[in-house]
């Protein structure tokens, strides 16, 4: 029993490695989190309702979740088969599209969310 506590600490701290990894090295994660924080920014000026933060909350999580599996990918892709092939080319631009499904779904939300202050 106590080893099944220790193994899900110990996945835990792979996991926070992972995340910070992520933001220390990572510049598709590091513009998207700078993203995040400018909208966040924009949340605490126009001083969005509590809703609104927790689906600009869930749009923030949503990309840099995907991001960060799509990065992974491109990681794997590149540790199989470093070079040219037409298979990892088009593994890596599905694993893209999947980012792009994310972005637009934090695009319409960002829409909803602030149209209405710069619409009047
Ligand atoms: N080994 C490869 N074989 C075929 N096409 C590739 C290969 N590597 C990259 N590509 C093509 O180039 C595109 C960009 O790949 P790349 O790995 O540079 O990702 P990226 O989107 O620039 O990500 P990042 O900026 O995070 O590195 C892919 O979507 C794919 O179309």
């Amino acid at each position: 029993m106590s080893g099944f506590f220790i193994d899900r600490v110990k996945s835990i701290k792979y996991a926070v490695k992972g995340f910070f990894l992520l933001l220390t090295t990572e510049n598709s994660i590091i513009t998207q989190t700078t993203i995040a924080l400018v909208f966040t920014g924009m949340g605490l000026y126009f001083k969005i309702d509590r809703v609104d933060w927790a689906l600009q909350f869930l749009a923030i999580g949503l990309v840099l979740s995907i991001e960060s599996l799509n990065t992974a990918i491109e990681k794997v892709c590149d540790f199989v088969h470093p070079d040219y092939h037409q298979k990892i080319g088009f593994i890596k631009d599905i694993a893209s599209g999947a980012v792009t499904f994310a972005v637009l779904t934090a695009l319409a939300i960002a829409l909803l969310i602030y149209a209405p202050y710069f619409l009047g």
